[in-house]
């Protein structure tokens, strides 16, 4: 796999003759980072980008301190990014009474930036197409506060329980709904308030075509379509095109209406209308920048790296898959509303030309300048208003940020 040629790298990605990084990084990895002009120096900052815990907005200013002599550490606050904070990075927190109470989550900065970029309203329908493990959705669903609706889709159906996990563990869920679906053709629109009380999609006997409230019980006729989709194959990926909500909450509109309401499939001309009005598209990627990840690889077995990151196959589908996710992503949005594409990839392939093969294509897509990005320690992408993070400018790990909007064309 080789990177697509790109009409700027940014400088501080370019190699240079640097001290070798402290991993010993295997040959096929060194070969992707030459490939992609990615400095192998970067994987030796892994120990010294802090771990960032997310403080549940509303908490008590007191909790704060009961975390710190719980966990035996400064909490220091992060001065750019509201409720976030950075530990050392040995400090594990999933043993605390604080993480186990759900008063803090563990979201890296750069992720929480990707979140803010997106300027979620109260009110608003919220996508997040490419949701789990759900350290995201969950920062989504804070912002949405109590009015609007998140919409959690991924491919991978035990991923997607762990969003569902999360959700309800930081009791996050009342608005949300989440499928197990291919991100590059779901097609559902959020529950229209106005269309939510109108007769044709109200259910009036419950038959089983109508939303009661969700239970975690599975209907006898849903074990039987699962017990029929193991047979079929993957359990990753749902055994035909049609989504499977695998929950929704109190609030998410879905209660009362009738299921093929609900799950009819959109055209692009009802999704510029009734889409959602925000988008996140943060979509599978090699996860180089990621460099914990990478970390990781050394107890996981190199090879496991090579099968699961750098195996040609995958990584040339992927270039397809991210084009396919922010595509479609873009269709589901309505006219007017925003979209955040980012990757946690530091190659130029799988953001900046992703960002250019697109724009070339939808002429009712424009970048957007990220306003608050002027005080976060970030530097430019290779295209103007896109953003990069990386352990050497940020402190964090890598992410690409792009923000589009829908114009009416
Ligand atoms: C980078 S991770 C997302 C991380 C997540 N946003 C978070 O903050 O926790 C990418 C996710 O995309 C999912 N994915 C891969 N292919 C997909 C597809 N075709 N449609 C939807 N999700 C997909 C993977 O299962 C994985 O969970």
């Amino acid at each position: 796999w080789r990177a697509m040629d790109s009409p700027e790298i940014p400088p501080s990605d370019r190699r240079e003759e640097r001290p070798p990084a402290s991993l010993p990084l295997p040959a096929a990895f060194l070969e992707f980072l030459g490939e992609n002009g990615l400095d192998p120096a970067l994987y030796s900052k892994a120990d010294t980008i802090p771990r960032y815990i997310r403080l549940k907005p509303g908490m008590e200013s007191s909790v704060v301190t009961e975390i710190e002599s719980e966990l035996k550490c400064d909490l220091m606050r992060v001065s750019w990014l509201p409720d976030f904070y950075a530990i050392p990075p040995e400090i594990q927190i999933a043993g605390s009474k604080a993480y186990q109470q759900g008063k803090i989550y563990g979201i890296d900065a750069a992720s929480g930036a990707a979140i803010l970029a997106l300027d979620v309203q109260s009110g608003d329908h919220v996508l997040d197409l490419c949701a789990a493990p759900g350290a995201k959705l969950c920062m989504l669903a804070d912002m949405l506060g109590s009015s609007g609706s998140l919409t959690g889709v991924d491919v991978a159906k035990h991923r997607l329980a762990a969003c569902r996990t999360m959700l309800q563990k930081y009791s996050l869920g009342d608005r949300s709904r989440l499928f197990v679906a291919d991100g590059t053709s779901f097609s559902i629109l959020p529950v229209n308030s106005n269309l939510g009380s109108m007769e044709a999609f109200v259910g009036i006997e419950d038959n089983g075509s109508i939303f009661s409230e969700w239970t975690s019980k599975r209907s006898w006729k849903d074990r039987q379509k699962s017990k029929k989709a193991k047979a079929a194959g993957s359990p990753h990926l749902p055994s035909t095109s049609e989504p499977e909500l695998i929950y929704y909450g109190k609030d998410s509109g879905l209660v009362g209406l009738q299921k093929r309401y609900v799950l009819h499939p959109s055209t692009d001309a009802a999704a510029c209308t009734s889409g959602y009005d925000k988008v996140l598209v943060d979509a599978e990627c090699t996860h180089d920048g990621s460099i914990k990840h990478i970390q990781k690889f050394e107890f996981w077995g190199w090879k496991t790296l090579d099968r699961r990151v750098l195996n040609v196959e995958r990584t040339g589908n992927l270039l397809h898959l991210q084009l396919g996710l922010l595509t479609n992503g873009f269709k589901l949005l309505k006219t007017g509303g925003s979209l955040v594409y980012s990757t946690c990839s530091l190659t130029v392939a799988q953001n900046e030309n992703v960002v250019q093969q697109f724009l070339s294509k939808h002429p009712s897509a424009e970048l957007l300048k990220i306003n608050p990005a002027d005080s976060w320690p970030c530097r430019s992408g290779g295209i103007q208003k896109t953003l990069r993070f990386d352990p050497a400018t940020s402190q964090t790990s890598g992410l690409f940020v792009a923000k589009f909007v829908k114009l009416c064309v």
